[in-house]
């Protein structure tokens, strides 16, 4: 594929477009959708990936240029994998605390042994809004989910989110860490080696 210059971010998550944008480093010149519209996407896809590449699709769209999207979130063992892809609207569209404080409170009961859970991350990357072969690339992170929140840092569920190989919430990470280790880190070492720019 051409060499790739300039992209579009194609989400609204400001924690999101922070993490991605320090993973990508200069190597790409990165735009946020924002600039071309605040109207997003409704993620009608079943599975991560199928959300990625609506709302990448989205942004090529509005945008003219090529399209890098996230779809990501939280999948609870207890929970058979909830709240997945529904994890940012797991409480109603309320938010992270709300997210947060009904995630605590649906693992009540559910003793230590039993919280482990994982982050996942799809990304999409399209050349154009129609794009027949998109650039998928997927990372996993595993973990436990704490009884209460830690931390300041990150966002979403990192307070709640502990990671055994730091003996730490994902939030009490420094960035330079969380970007290192995350599902979304793992994801990006795929899609810049696929992109040349590893
Ligand atoms: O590293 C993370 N640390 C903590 N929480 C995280 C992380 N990664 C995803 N998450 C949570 C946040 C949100 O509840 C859901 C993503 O939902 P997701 O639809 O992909 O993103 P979003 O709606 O916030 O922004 P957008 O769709 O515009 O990219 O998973
Ligand atoms: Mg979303």
């Amino acid at each position: 594929m051409k060499a790739l210059t300039e992209l579009v971010l194609a989400s609204h998550n400001a924690g999101k477009l922070k993490e991605l944008q320090a993973m990508l480093g200069d190597a790409v010149r990165v735009r946020s959708v924002a600039e071309f519209s605040t109207v997003e996407p409704e993620e009608t896809g079943l599975s991560f990936v199928e959300n990625a590449i609506l709302k990448a699709r989205h942004a090529a769209r509005i945008s003219g240029l090529p399209a890098l999207a996230d779809d990501s979130g939280l999948a609870v063992d207890a929970l058979g994998g909830a709240p997945g892809i529904y994890s940012a609207r797991y409480a109603g569209g309320l938010g992270d605390a709300a997210n947060n404080a009904k995630l605590l409170e649906a693992l009540r009961d559910v003793p230590d042994a039993e919280r482990g859970a994982q982050f996942v991350c799809a990304l999409a990357l399209v050349r154009h809004a129609d794009d027949p072969l998109p650039i998928l690339c997927e990372g996993l992170w595993h973990g436990r989910i704490l009884f209460e929140a830690r931390g300041a840092g990150g966002f979403g569920y990192d307070p709640l989110f502990w990671v055994p190989e730091c003996d730490c919430a994902s939030a009490e990470l420094p960035a330079a860490e969380k970007n290192r280790l995350s599902h979304r880190a793992r994801a990006m070492v795929q899609l810049k080696q696929r992109l040349g720019l590893a």
